[in-house]
């Protein structure tokens, strides 16, 4: 036997051999092989891969050796092999260049240390067959690609905000100034206190503060603090830990606080607050940190707080029934919304954005209000704002199908439609019989909306003096407001 074609018959020498020959085979027969440094620089690329260069976006080899490999070839994991010291013995890699089959080893020095890596496209022939799969995965990848761009795109528009400032109709001195203050709170992430009636667009505000902030990518969490039962409010703020109690809550469930982690939370009626409840969100508003119910830990968050109210919490620190230290940390950038009758300026532009909006939604379409019209809304009190003006403006639309509103048009909707007070609910009813022939469910249901409106606007909108005055509780309150709608304030 010739001992020149003989295997050697120690490890080391068959190792050896072996590792040879495998990269020999490997050399010729792949398409191509680049060699990376530690610092992930393409040092040396094979005659073979030198054709990938123009679908790569190369023409000259100079502008792709000696660069970065993750700078000049998508989705390679070169660097990643680098990094931790370990083979991606196959792989697909898909980029613009094709989808191939490929091969990443990292190179060591003789004391085992990782000083470069070795990329080799082993296929990327159409007739091997390898070649449908390498396609098909080709196609997914595509639609893949596709999809993730889709749902991007969905997300972007779903987290585009519900309202920005411009959202905030109107250009009168009240409201310019207004827009002016909101853009200016939005560029801090101190407590924000909106102060003013019922419907005066302090929640749209707080969304747009909210979405002019450097929070806006994070959520808007809002919580209406007169529409939850005292007894549920901690739970709702801070969360329940799991196992804490028995039945529903069992698995337990985050507090609006963590859910706002990051973003902005909405504390709407902070008036209705109850004094136990005032001194632990003191706590957790200095201390950006709580403990959910029924657990020891404690949580991190970092969260803006926009506070709004239409009640007097002034008066409510001096009465006692607000504490003083919450009110100064809440009231550290107090912004007055302004009633719509000290900007009745902004009547024609918010009729007409309003009438548009009620347009889109109920499919009808828009109306105009004549001149006379106009000057007729502007001359109402408007107890419910904004609120109470779209109202109007839905039921004046419903109740007509002419394009055109003349002050006729909101006669027994307005105080002072055609110039007149509208008599009390009695005395109409007298004066036109014909109305109490309608079906009863339906008058008693516009009557209790005109003994809610009515009792808001005493009121101030403040719901709780409001169900005191209906000798109704807040609950059944909020259940009326909500079965009449959100819009139902005057
Ligand atoms: N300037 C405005 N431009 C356009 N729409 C407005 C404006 N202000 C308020 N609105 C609309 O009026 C309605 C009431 O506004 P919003 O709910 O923000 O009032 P609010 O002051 O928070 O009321 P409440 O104190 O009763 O909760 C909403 O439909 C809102 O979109």
């Amino acid at each position: 036997m010739n001992s020149a074609f003989a295997l050697p018959l120690d490890d080391d020498g068959v190792l050896q051999l072996a590792a040879q020959s495998m990269f020999e085979v490997f050399a010729r027969n792949a398409e191509g092989m680049l060699v990376v440094d530690r610092n992930h620089r393409i040092v040396w690329i094979s005659e073979g891969y030198k054709r990938f260069l123009p679908a790569l976006g190369f023409e000259d080899e100079r502008d792709f050796v000696g660069h970065r490999v993750e700078e000049v070839i998508p989705n390679t994991l070169l660097a990643q092999v680098i990094d931790s010291g370990r083979p991606i013995l196959v792989d697909l890699l898909t980029n613009k260049a094709g989808t191939f089959l490929v091969s990443r080893l990292p190179l060591r020095d003789a004391a085992g240390a990782v000083i470069g890596a070795l990329g080799l496209v082993l296929l990327d022939h159409p007739e091997t067959t390898m070649q449908p799969l390498i396609a098909k995965f080709g196609r997914l990848q595509q639609e893949l690609a596709d999809a993730r761009r889709q749902l991007a795109a969905e997300q972007v528009k779903n987290r585009r905000p519900k309202y920005q400032i411009a959202s905030f109709i109107g250009s009168s001195p009240g409201a310019l100034e207004l827009k002016r203050l909101a853009r200016r709170v939005a560029q801090t992430d101190a407590s924000v206190l909106l102060l003013g009636e019922t419907g005066t667009g302090k929640e749209l505000l707080a969304h747009a503060i909210h979405a002019a902030s450097q929070r806006a990518p994070k959520a808007l969490v809002s919580i209406n603090i007169a529409a939850v039962p005292e007894t549920l409010l901690e739970a709702e703020f801070f969360g329940v830990a799991p196992g804490a109690y028995t039945g529903a809550e069992r698995k337990g469930r985050e507090g609006k606080f963590k859910l706002a982690d990051g973003g902005t939370l909405f504390l709407d009626e902070i008036g209705d607050m109850p004094l136990a409840l005032q001194s632990k969100l003191l706590r957790v508003l200095q201390e950006q940190e709580l403990e959910p119910l029924g657990s020891n830990q404690v949580i991190k968050v970092d969260v803006r707080v926009i506070a709004a109210t239409s009640r007097d919490l002034a008066a409510m620190v001096a009465a006692g029934s607000f504490r003083a230290d919450l009110y100064y940390r809440l009231n550290v950038l107090p912004i007055k919304v302004p009633p719509l009758r000290e900007r009745s300026d902004d009547i024609e532009a918010l009729a007409d954005a309003l009438s548009e909006d009620i347009a889109r939604r109920s499919g009808m379409p828009a109306r105009q209000l004549t001149p006379e019209a106009l000057d007729l809304l502007a001359r109402q009190r408007w107890p419910g704002n904004i609120r109470e003006l779209r109202n109007v403006l839905e039921q004046a639309s419903m109740m007509s199908d002419d394009l055109q509103l003349t002050p006729d048009h909101f006669r027994g909707l307005l105080p002072l439609a055609a110039g007149r007070p509208r008599p009390p609910a009695a005395e109409e009813a007298a004066a036109a019989p014909e109305a109490l022939l309608r079906p009863l469910p339906e008058q008693i249901a516009a009557l209790e909306r005109r003994a809610i409106a009515a009792a808001l606007a005493q009121t101030r909108g403040n719901k709780l003096a409001a169900a005191r005055l209906l000798q109704i509780s807040r609950a059944a309150l909020y259940d009326k407001l909500a079965q009449y709608g959100e819009d139902l304030a005057a």
